[in-house]
């Protein structure tokens, strides 16, 4: 149970293993990082203190859980590697974007897999993980949620869902991040140095997801507080309405949604 091995150290490897690394779940000897790339592994080792490998096979021997973390179109040479390797027990756990259950147990029939999708908040134990499994892995998934609630949220959703669930969770952070960077540039444009937009656009951010994580008050409502009537806010609020801001993020959303049914 207390040996994982990480398949790909790149951009969401690294924020799951930081985030797993400083949890109580694991200790840092028993995380092994397998990555092609010797300077990625050499940044997680000095970083972190975890294990580190460019031997796949090794890497997953004696190993309860083996989470994948490379790019759609790496995992099938990843699964060809390890599938007469694998022993029955090994748990896979997949983070790789568009690739079903199904066609994962096509190449390793006999291996439990469970779909994650975490996002790179896990570096600062903030992900939010959506969590899928077939019906006959329920004890497997309550280990599996019990590991990504090291690292922020969790929530188990049905795997049809899971598309969706990248794109609001995983690609969502970028979506937000889009949205700070304009308000950062309004705010230099007022006046304030970048790193004094940036501050104050940061802690807004925070204090506005905080309110409504904290209250469970719906955005809208928590909006209302700030708007007084006939003030700045209105002008603001409508004005960015008028430019299409709810209807361009919506679409943004679908144009992403549509592209991750494409993506093999
Ligand atoms: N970056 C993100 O925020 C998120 C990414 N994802 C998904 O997670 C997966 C990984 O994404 P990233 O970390 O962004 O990709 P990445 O390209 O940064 O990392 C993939 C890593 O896997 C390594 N790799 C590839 N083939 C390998 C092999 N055969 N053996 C050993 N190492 C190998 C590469 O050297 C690379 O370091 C993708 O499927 C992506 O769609 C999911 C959620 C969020
Ligand atoms: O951009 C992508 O396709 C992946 C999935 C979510 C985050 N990165």
């Amino acid at each position: 149970m207390n040996k994982i091995t990480i398949i790909g150290g790149g951009n969401l490897g690294k924020s799951i293993i930081s985030g797993l690394s400083n949890s109580n779940l694991f200790e840092a000897k028993n995380i092994t990082v397998v990555d092609k790339s010797k300077y990625n592994l050499k940044e997680v080792e000095e970083k972190l203190g975890v294990s580190t490998s460019q031997n796949i096979i090794e890497s997953i021997k004696d190993v309860k859980w083996v989470i994948l973390c490379v790019q759609p179109r790496q995992l099938n040479a990843v699964l060809q590697e390890i599938k007469d390797v694998l022993t029955k027990d090994q748990i896979l756990i997949s983070t790789v974007t568009g690739t079903s259950i199904a066609e994962i147990n096509e190449v390793v029939p006999n291996n439990k897999v469970v779909r994650v999708m975490p996002n790179t908040g896990a570096a600062k134990k903030l992900s939010m993980t959506c969590i899928a499994a077939n019906d006959d892995v329920k004890e497997e998934l309550s280990i599996v949620e019990k590991m990504f609630d090291t690292i922020g949220e969790t929530l188990i959703i049905e795997e049809r869902l899971m598309q969706a669930a990248t794109v609001l969770g995983a690609s969502g952070i970028a979506f937000f991040l889009r949205f700070l960077r304009a308000m950062i540039q309004g705010g230099i444009q007022m006046g304030f140095h970048p790193h004094e937009a940036q501050i104050i656009a940061v802690q807004t951010a925070i204090g506005a997801a905080t309110l409504v994580a904290e209250n469970g008050t719906h955005p809208e409502r928590e909006i209302d507080k700030v708007t007084t009537p006939q003030g700045c806010t209105i002008e603001g609020l409508n004005e960015m309405e008028h430019q299409g801001l709810s209807s361009s993020v919506i679409k943004g959303v679908m144009a992403s949604y549509e592209k991750i049914n494409t993506i093999k």
